[in-house]
Parts: C-alpha cells; sequence; structure tokens
C-alpha cells in the first residue's frame, strides 16, 4: 500500500496561489534538469485562473525560482470540439488567462492545441491528439504510457476531472491515450480527453478546488467508498502520492481525511 494523496488547504487562493506556485517550479526544476523539458498537460474550467494567479506573479530573485516558459510544452488534459476562439474553448481560457500575460522575457511555451480541422469527426481528432503525444513523448521515451511531468487538474461539482464523467465507460478505456467523448453530461457535448490510465500516471498530478461549491464532492471523494469510484477518486488511488489536492477553506469545508493540512 502506498501513501494516500496529499491535501494542502489555504485560507485564501492568494494563498492557494503562492504554495502552487511552489510546488509547479519544483517541478519544472526537477523535469529540467531530467530532460531538459517540461511537460505539462492543463485542464480548462476554474483552473487556468488559479494557475495564472500563481505563475505570474513576482518570485524572489534566484534563478531556481522562476518559470522558465520558453521549456515548457504544454498539452491538454481535455478540450471540447469547438474552435480555438470560441467562448467553450480550454485553450481560448489557458490563453487569455496565463499565456497572453507571460512576459517576452520569460517564454514563450510550446503550446499543443487540437487539431481544429477534425471538428467533426471527434475519433480522428482524438487519434491526431495521441499521436501529438506520441510525437512528443514516446519518440523521447520509448513509453507505453505517456508520463507527464506535471498534470494540473479541475474537479467538477460531479466528480469528474479532465472529460473523464462519472460512470462512463470510458474510464474501462486501458489502451488508448486519448479518447473521444460525443455525449458529455457537461455541455459542449463533443470532447476529447487523457484517458484515465494517463490521467493518473503523471509524474505529479495537482489537482485545484477552490469555493464552498465545492465541498460536498470533497466531502464524497476523500470520506466515502463511493467518492473513491468517481473519476478524481480513481486518480486518488491509482496516483497515491504523486496526487496534490490544492483547495481552500470553503472547498474542503467539513472533509474528514486525516491528512495534512496547511502549508506545502
Ligand atoms: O468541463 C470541464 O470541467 C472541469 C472542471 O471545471 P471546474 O470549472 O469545475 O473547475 C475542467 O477541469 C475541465 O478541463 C473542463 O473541460
Amino acid at each position: 500500500m502506498g501513501k494516500p494523496p496529499n491535501l494542502y488547504a489555504y485560507p485564501s487562493t492568494d494563498d492557494l496561489a503562492k504554495s502552487l506556485r511552489a510546488y509547479v517550479i519544483d517541478a519544472q526544476n526537477n523535469a529540467l534538469e531530467r530532460h531538459h523539458v517540461f511537460r505539462v498537460g492543463v485542464s480548462g474550467g476554474s483552473l487556468p485562473k488559479t494557475l495564472a494567479k500563481a505563475l505570474l506573479q513576482g518570485g524572489s530573485a534566484s534563478e531556481d525560482d522562476k518559470c522558465q516558459f520558453g521549456k515548457w510544452e504544454i498539452f491538454f488534459a481535455d478540450e471540447r470540439a469547438v474552435p480555438l476562439d470560441h467562448e467553450d474553448s480550454n485553450y481560448r481560457l489557458v490563453k487569455e488567462e496565463l499565456l497572453d500575460k507571460i512576459p517576452p522575457d520569460m517564454g514563450p511555451p510550446t503550446v499543443f492545441p487540437i487539431d481544429v480541422n477534425y471538428l467533426d469527426d471527434i475519433q480522428e481528432m482524438a487519434d491526431q491528439y495521441e499521436q501529438t503525444l506520441v510525437k512528443s513523448f514516446a519518440a523521447r521515451d520509448s513509453v507505453k504510457t505517456p508520463m507527464f511531468d506535471l498534470l494540473l487538474l479541475g474537479c467538477g461539482p460531479d466528480g469528474h476531472t479532465c472529460s473523464l464523467f462519472p460512470g462512463s465507460p470510458l474510464l474501462r478505456e486501458h489502451d488508448a491515450w486519448v479518447l473521444p467523448i460525443s455525449n458529455s453530461p457537461k455541455p459542449p457535448p463533443k470532447r476529447i480527453t487523457l484517458s484515465l490510465p494517463v490521467a493518473a500516471h503523471g509524474l505529479k498530478i495537482a489537482f485545484v478546488a477552490t469555493g464552498g461549491g465545492k465541498a460536498d464532492i470533497l466531502r464524497k471523494i476523500f470520506d466515502t467508498e463511493e467518492g473513491h469510484q468517481l473519476p478524481c477518486g480513481l486518480i486518488n488511488t491509482l496516483g497515491q502520492e504523486r496526487v496534490s489536492w490544492f483547495v481552500d477553506y470553503d472547498a474542503v469545508n467539513g472533509v474528514q481525511f486525516p491528512s495534512r493540512r496547511g502549508a506545502l
């Protein structure tokens, strides 16, 4: 039995952002030491705003405390099958919240959006995105399952993460790296998503959840057997101590999970 996931709770999103920054920079520095590139999978939803707060704040003057965005490869943990400038696009959200605000001397990162030529064929879109991962990961590492240096994930109010929804047959897929979904319970219906084995295989996996609207689902995920079967719960079980949750006090209100709290 490995160790359980880490749960770090903070009084405010400002405090959370400081700690998330330190965690991301540590993951970045370790990755750059290992293979000179930092491969990150990001989600949409509420995450990009908090992430931007974390990464765009000034750190100390030290080299070890800098986001070296020029060495980042950014992939999408899930994406909606819409044009890149559509209001539902996760790419657009990450671009507006983070990418467009990176000072020129810190970047730019290499970003891998979906291929919008396949908006009407999401199986093909998923296959193409998988090929994008193959080019970046398998070419370098010859791996069966790609291991992101860091996955930054959200947690929906139903316990979904990426576009892996509770009870979906996609949760049983073991071979594909990227999957199409045509009937997402949350609009828009057509999406692609990392599969569960890939989403659970990150070297580091961070969930970010803020606000009282997340408290019910976090209680379920951490404190009930039923919650362990939800997509976020499955990643907790598979990822164990590689998983860290960054939450504010409102989101974690009433959670009993007896893990470490407070500062990282
Ligand atoms: O639809 C999605 O929802 C999840 C969770 O979003 P949140 O707004 O509740 O944080 C998000 O992680 C995912 O990328 C997105 O496509």
